[in-house]
């Protein structure tokens, strides 16, 4: 029996790779499985590794120790190296690196040099009219507002119709207005051509919200991977539930398999007897007034946000103050006397 087709080979494979610079690490033994098609949010804070993982993966980077593998087959590793441009993995850059001195067509055409002339062209219009850009094409790049920037740098990307599209924060440099817009049709643009993608964000709703799995990095290391529910809903670690929420935090001790804090008793398995703890909650996990069951507080300051209300209480035996945000409207005012209780489904124990 053929064990290959029992177990084909991931599209990417990055098994244990490692770099640093100057003695200090940006990569630290990162393992990472890719499969075909699949849309990967790769986040984390400035500095943890995002852009030299992507750089490691693309070629332009070598990895210290580790190797990857695109379809079964070593691309860098300690016996072999391909270089980035045999790669066929595409890179669309965070400055989206146009060339100021070539209009749109020949910025697209620059990646097509491997094909015949004929060719080229026929990629390069076709790329344009799937991307809308036919009146742009003879523009050159400092004629073009950002959103058409990111477009002309998605189309040179893409024209080379590379297996894999590794994307620097490709919607960083977009006016808030824009960019939600802007990356619905740009994912699925790349979801209709089959694409892989590794998309780097430091962008948390993004993060969730635009890819299959998201791979949360810190200092070099993957923290946690998982769908944009696994890492929201069920945070491994106090780092993952912080780089996706703000929370109100509360500490405790713990007893017998539960954490005792002025907010109440919360399920804390696994904590050993006596030790400290620290109760996540989610403002929008604590209510407000909500009958004669709860824990008694004062209204601090109450702030209409727009869609939210913003309250802030202080509970005796805490040190600072509670935020609580609601989309209803509690008409509370600073110095009212409130009872708030939390929803325990919802918070986390770390
Ligand atoms: N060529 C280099 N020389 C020296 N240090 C580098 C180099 N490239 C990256 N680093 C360092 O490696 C670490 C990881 O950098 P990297 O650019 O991968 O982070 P990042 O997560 O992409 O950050 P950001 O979101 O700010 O772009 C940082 O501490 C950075 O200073």
């Amino acid at each position: 029996m053929n064990m290959e087709n029992l177990h084909p080979p991931r599209h990417l494979e990055i098994n244990g790779v490692s770099r640093s610079f100057g003695g200090v690490p940006a990569l630290n033994d990162i393992s990472l499985s890719v499969a075909h098609g699949e849309l990967i949010c790769l986040a984390g804070h400035s500095g943890c590794g995002k852009s030299t993982l992507l750089r490691v993966i693309a070629g332009i980077e070598m990895p210290d120790q580790g190797r990857i593998l695109l379809d079964g087959c070593g691309i860098s590793g300690p016996n072999n190296y391909v270089e980035p441009e045999e790669r066929n993995i595409g890179f669309m850059f965070q400055d989206y690196a146009l060339f100021p001195h070539l209009n749109v067509l020949d910025n697209i055409l620059f990646g097509l040099k491997r094909l015949t002339r004929p060719a080229a062209q026929a990629r390069c219009l076709e790329i344009v009219e799937r991307l809308g850009l036919e009146h742009l094409s003879r523009r050159f790049p400092h004629m073009l507002s950002g959103g058409e920037q990111q477009r002309v740098a998605l189309a040179r990307a893409l024209a080379p119709q590379p297996q894999i599209l590794l994307m620097d924060e490709p919607f960083s440099n977009l006016d808030r207005g824009l960019r939600d817009g802007i990356r619905t049709e740009t994912i699925s643009l790349l979801r209709e051509l089959g694409t892989t993608v590794i998309m780097v964000t430091h962008d948390p709703e993004e993060a969730l919200s635009a890819g299959d799995r998201v791979v949360l990095m810190r200092a070099g290391e993957i923290v946690q991977e998982g769908s944009g529910s696994d890492l929201y809903d069920r945070p491994a670690n106090a780092y993952t539930a912080e780089f996706f929420s703000t929370f109100n935090k509360v500490q405790g001790a713990c007893w017998n398999g539960f954490l005792e804090t002025p907010l109440g008793r919360f399920a804390a398995p696994g904590f050993a007897d006596g030790h400290t703890a620290t109760l996540y909650v989610r403002p929008q996990c604590l209510r407000v007034n909500c009958g004669a069951e709860g824990v008694d507080c004062t209204v601090v300051d109450c702030a209409l946000m727009g869609e939210i209300e913003q309250i802030q209480v202080s509970v005796a035996a805490l040190p600072g103050p509670l935020k609580i945000r609601s989309a209803k409207r509690s008409r509370l005012r600073s110095g009212d006397v409130a009872r708030i209780s939390v929803t325990p489904e919802q918070v986390f124990v770390f």
